[in-house]
């Protein structure tokens, strides 16, 4: 049975509207990718050098970063060797087997540390624009569905308007946001939050955080000054600190994550607007090129629409018309 296969077997049945988030989230990359990668296939035939260099271009066009396809394409040559693989269309599957692998080594780090007796304390950080607000009210919302209780901590008090585009969410999802005037001191309003969560007795506090970054000393010393208030509070915390990147803005959003990482200890990346963007092989140049978790990924607009990054999911619904039914019969004949 093909790998693809497999992965399809392994994927449906428990989840499938999960199934059906990502693939739908990841048409576009899926849809260019496929056009792109089915041209290669008609005008090559055969698998020689030239189509190497060309599955390079491809994959690099399409985000994956420059390092991770130079090791791909390394693996699918002495590969393609080994299976004495000489049709350009048996590359393919190939192709999903070694990106699966690829992602899947580090799936177990995806999950949220969220403590079971203790309140948990998430510190989301990230620029202005790339959707951090969305996905604070996301996943609000989730924990919700999951019976938790929650508070927001409006700590953005820098950007105008966005205390009350957090609080305007906190309505939505129906939990409550600490939030004082545009200007303060948002050390002071992570006080006000940590002990408004402490006698309200919250599962989980999510804290918003301005997010400028034309000046990494002041970014970091906000920060620093931001956790250790939380920490002084509630020793272990926070549990989580989430960098939210924005897929459509490419290598820039590696970029952002190298500063991020250096001004603060970054646990995790949250990927909004996958579903906005052609390249999605962004998960896999952040996964390989930086030492930080993609833990939760955006599929859409919607409040249903933040999931957790899971490997399989990821790779089927880029792979799902590529590898079609009908390749998968002709194989399962001719095995
Ligand atoms: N399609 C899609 N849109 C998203 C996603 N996440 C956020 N958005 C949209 O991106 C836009 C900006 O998100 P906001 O959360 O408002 O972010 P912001 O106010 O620009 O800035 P910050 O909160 O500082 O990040 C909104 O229109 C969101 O609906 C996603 O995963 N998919």
């Amino acid at each position: 049975m093909s790998f693809f296969k497999k992965l399809k077997e392994k994927i449906t049945g428990q989840t499938d509207s999960v199934t059906e988030k990502f693939k739908n989230g990841l048409s576009k990359t899926r849809e260019s990718f496929v056009s792109k990668m089915n041209d290669l296939v008609s005008r090559y035939r055969t698998v020689d050098e030239e189509f190497f260099e060309e599955l390079e271009d491809l994959l690099i066009s399409a985000d994956v970063g420059v390092n991770t396809v130079m090791e791909l394409i390394d693996d699918l040559r002495g590969e393609a060797k080994r299976q004495n693989i000489k049709d350009a269309k048996d590359i393919q599957p190939l192709i999903s087997e070694k990106l699966a692998e690829r992602l899947q080594k580090d799936d177990s780090e995806n999950a949220l540390n969220v403590k079971e007796d203790e309140m948990t304390v998430i510190l989301f950080v990230g620029v202005n624009g790339v959707g951090k607000t969305t996905t604070i009210g996301k996943v609000a919302h989730r924990f919700k569905e999951e019976g938790k209780s929650v508070l927001l901590a409006a700590g953005d008090t820098f950007r105008a308007g966005a205390i009350e585009q957090l609080s305007v969410w906190g309505e939505r999802v129906g939990v409550d946001t600490i939030k004082q005037q545009e200007g303060s001191d948002p050390a002071a309003v992570m006080y006000d939050a940590i002990q408004a969560a402490k006698s309200r007795q919250v599962d989980v506090l999510l804290c918003d955080t301005a997010g400028r970054l034309q000046n990494k000393v002041n970014l970091m010393k906000e920060l620093e000054k931001v956790k250790r208030v939380i920490s002084r509070e509630i020793p272990d915390a926070p549990h989580e600190v989430l960098l939210v990147l924005d897929a459509t803005t490419g290598q820039n959003a590696l970029s952002q994550a190298k500063t991020f990482s250096e001004a603060t200890d970054v646990s995790g990346i949250a990927l909004t607007k996958l579903d906005g963007t052609a390249k999605g092989g962004i998960v896999l140049a952040i996964r390989q090129e930086l030492d930080i978790p993609v833990k939760l990924v955006g599929l859409g607009e919607g409040m249903d629409d933040l999931q957790t990054f899971d490997a399989e999911q990821y790779v089927h619904g880029l792979f799902a018309d590529l590898v079609n039914g009908e390749e998968d019969d002709e194989e399962e004949t001719s095995t």
